[in-house]
């Protein structure tokens, strides 16, 4: 059993950008946000960016994916080594594919394998059960805001922005007697972020990314590409939603005509306009919008968010809080939920029939099934029975 009361919990991300494992550590009751605590960044190799990429898209037991999840519990072993003194692992693994509406959710990674090497439990497979129920499987970090937006003791509804490969939005009301719950959350992705800038300057350039916005800075926005990409059904659907890293293919080719600087700019221009097309949905307007995630440190999709959203934009260090570690924070804090058998998502952040705790929690005394990989297909106890 998890004992009573806080503990520290290490969670991890490993994002569709591609760029490495985040991993920190957080001391919580799966309500509060007690302490923030030690936090490492893995950084991946641009070979083993691409064996990822090469299995986008596909399913348990198609080609390439058991590399690919033997390779992630090989960087998360890595990585989660080097801390200590925490009581319990959060791993949410890579998302290659996610058809909420179709095959499900997947991420690779085998939980009991990290759970034997590290010798405390691992909650992970966030997402199954959520989509399972009829939600979206995703965004999971929602619940998480509103525990950092009482954690700086904002007296106003405010928005968090991850700006990942793919952008999402959490919309809360943290004040006192507006329980975590519809009305108090609204939580869906807003479009597509850095992944189509990203595949952009690898295309056109080579590079990984459009570092310090240097390019996009050069480029004038193409408005009419924007503004017909607004178009697109995915801005009409109301929340809940979520998104694919490759879910708009049309995109990249639309910038076929533009000079590089243009394309990188109309891109940063399209990640912003998507987010304020979302605004509309919130069910007041937030005071501000906090940005994580690394589209933060770009300048140009920075102020297109700023001239587009009408509220202020700031990086959430602004508030006292690492955008760099917010998701590996969160899925620190929703595995101290699972383990307590408390909802991680519900109606108004995945759409969920009703509110659900995911996650399957290995033990490292897990049974192991014969086979070349340990705790394959084995059974794995669930919410509170650690
Ligand atoms: N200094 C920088 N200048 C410009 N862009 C940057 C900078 N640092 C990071 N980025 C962008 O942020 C991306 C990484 O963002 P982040 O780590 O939030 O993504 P992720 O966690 O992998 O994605 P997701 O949240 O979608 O799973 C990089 O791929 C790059 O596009
Ligand atoms: C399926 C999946 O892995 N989705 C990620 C992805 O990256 C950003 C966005 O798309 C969000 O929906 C989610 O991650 C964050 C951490 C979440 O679940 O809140």
């Amino acid at each position: 059993m998890l004992k009573q009361g806080p503990v520290w919990a290490l969670g991890t991300m490993s994002g569709t950008s591609l760029d490495g494992v985040d991993a920190a550590m957080l001391r919580t009751d799966g309500e509060e946000i007690l302490e923030f605590g030690e936090s490492a960044y893995l950084e991946r190799g641009e070979a083993d960016r691409r064996r990822i990429a090469a299995a986008f898209g596909r399913w348990p037991g198609e080609p390439g994916v058991e590399a690919v999840a033997e390779l992630i519990e090989t960087e998360h072993a890595r990585l989660l080594s080097r801390f200590e003194g925490y009581e319990l692992v959060g791993f949410h693994g890579q998302t290659l594919a996610h058809e909420p509406r179709g095959r499900g959710t997947h991420q690779a990674g085998d939980g009991q394998v990290l759970a034997e090497v590290l010798g405390q439990p691992v909650v992970w497979d966030f997402r199954s059960s959520d989509v399972e129920l009829g939600g979206e499987g995703a965004p999971l970090a929602p619940f998480f805001h509103h525990a950092c937006a009482r954690w700086i003791g904002a007296e106003g509804p405010l928005a968090f922005l991850n700006l990942g490969g793919v952008g999402n939005l959490t919309w809360v009301d943290p004040r006192p007697g507006s329980p975590l719950a519809e009305g108090a959350i609204l939580a869906f992705d807003t479009g597509p972020a850095n992944a189509p800038l990203n595949d952009l300057v690898q295309a056109r350039l080579g590079q990984g990314y459009d570092a310090g916005g240097a390019l996009a800075a050069t480029g004038v926005i193409d408005e009419e590409i924007v503004a017909r990409f607004l178009r697109h059904p995915f801005f009409f659907k109301r929340p809940p939603k979520s998104l694919d890293r490759n879910d708009f293919p049309d995109l990249a080719r639309w910038l076929d005509g533009l000079d590089d600087g243009d394309a990188a700019a109309t891109l940063c221009a399209v990640a912003a306009a998507s987010v304020a097309v979302g605004l509309e949905h919130c069910p007041e307007a937030p005071g501000e919008i906090l940005v994580t995630g690394g589209g933060r440190h770009h300048p140009v999709m920075m102020s297109e968010l700023s001239r587009r959203c009408g509220c202020p934009v700031r990086p959430v260090e602004a508030v006292g809080l690492d955008g760099d570690m917010l998701e590996a924070q969160a899925f620190a804090y929703l595995a101290v939920r699972v383990a307590r058998g408390l909802p991680t998502s519900c109606r108004a952040t995945t759409g969920v029939a009703a509110a659900v705790g995911g996650g399957r929690i290995s033990r490292p005394d897990g049974v192991q099934l014969a086979g070349d990989r340990p705790g394959l297909g084995r059974p794995v106890t669930s919410g509170g029975d650690i």
